[in-house]
């Protein structure tokens, strides 16, 4: 059975199904993207994409969403819609959405995310996304990361362009933050997370203030490492399923969303099956990064924000 049309509760009364399309795309893999979301969409039952302004990738989402729709098969509620605020557009949140809903050609985004909880000075346009000094580093902004999630929190209260609000790259610093300066609890907290970086306390914190995790690079991201590991594989024989199943159904088992990224048509084809994992399974897994945490995502920007295992 395929899970990818499974849905859970956001805390302001929406659902999100529990797998989504990742939308992270190189330059020359591009031209995949079109025929891969078509098949994810039609062929496979993908009803959820997670894309982000910084990914440069929604003009060509756009084109194939408006194929689809037009097609008629699909309609645009039967859609989850996942788009981001990158941190060099930070002070102008609304010119992002704007930007974004324009290339999707969409009315509004399901879910709209903090990207980082980051400010980079970069000019009015976003440009560039990642300004660097001349040696190389960041150059940040002198502005309050919160103030981005406060002007979202205004367009989430009134437009009806956003469904549901909320953040990525949040620590528990962060989100103590955010909890006690604002009145809107994010429905999501979008973070890498697999069996080698389990992140039980951020983890722990987001479900008692009912923030759903979403994991991004399931997978361990580009190469795919986490699929490699014996325990994964074991299981895998174990349920007659792909590794890639397993650890699917690691998160969504946790009730979380998982956000699997692949360019090859035929697996997209595939879909995700639904494995019942059983609590042994799932502590042996959790155990992994018990033991030995490894994060792949580690941009030079995101480590003073005070996610664990940065370095
Ligand atoms: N908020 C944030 O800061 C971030 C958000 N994200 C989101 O999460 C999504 C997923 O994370 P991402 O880092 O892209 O990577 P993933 O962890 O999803 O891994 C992608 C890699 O897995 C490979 N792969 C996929 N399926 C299989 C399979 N069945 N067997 C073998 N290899 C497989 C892909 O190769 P192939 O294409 O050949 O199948 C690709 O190399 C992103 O696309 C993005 O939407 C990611 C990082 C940060
Ligand atoms: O911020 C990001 N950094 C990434 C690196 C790889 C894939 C996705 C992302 C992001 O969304």
């Amino acid at each position: 059975m395929s899970i990818l049309q499974e849905k859970i509760q956001l805390n302001n009364g929406t659902a999100i199904p529990v797998v989504g399309l990742g939308t992270v795309t190189p330059d020359d893999k591009k031209p995949i993207l079109r025929e891969v979301v078509r098949t994810a969409i039609l062929d496979a039952g993908y009803r959820h994409i997670d894309t982000a302004w910084y990914y440069g990738v929604e003009p060509i989402l756009g084109e194939v969403l408006e194929e689809i729709f037009n097609e008629g098969k699909i309609k645009r509620e039967d859609l989850f819609i996942t788009t981001k605020v990158w941190p060099a557009l930070w002070s102008n949140p609304q010119k992002s959405l704007d930007k974004s809903l324009k290339d999707l050609r969409v009315d509004y985004v399901d879910l709209w995310l903090q990207h980082w909880p980051l400010t980079f000075k970069s000019d009015e346009n976003g440009q560039p996304p990642v300004p660097r000094d001349s040696s190389g580093k960041v150059i940040e902004d002198d502005g309050d990361f919160l103030d981005t999630y406060k002007k979202m929190v205004d367009i989430y209260k009134n437009s009806n362009k956003v469904k549901a609000i909320g953040v990525s790259n949040y620590s528990i610093g962060n989100l103590d933050r955010l909890l006690k300066e604002t009145d809107v609890v994010p429905v999501i907290n979008q973070i890498e997370l697999h069996p080698q970086l389990p992140l039980n306390d951020l983890v722990e914190f987001c479900n008692k203030h009912k923030i759903v995790v979403e994991a991004y690079s399931p997978f361990g991201s580009n190469g795919a490492p986490v699929l490699e590991l014996p325990l994964v594989k074991q299981l895998a024989e174990k349920y007659n399923v792909r590794p890639a199943d397993i650890l699917v159904n690691y998160h969504t088992a946790s009730g979380r969303v998982a956000l699997p990224r692949s360019l090859n048509p035929d697996r997209i084809k595939q879909g995700y099956k639904k494995v019942p994992l059983t609590k042994e399974d799932l502590a042996k897994l959790y155990e992994i990064g018990e033991k030995e945490p490894k994060r792949y995502i580690k941009e030079d920007w995101g480590h003073h924000i005070g996610l664990p295992f940065w370095d």
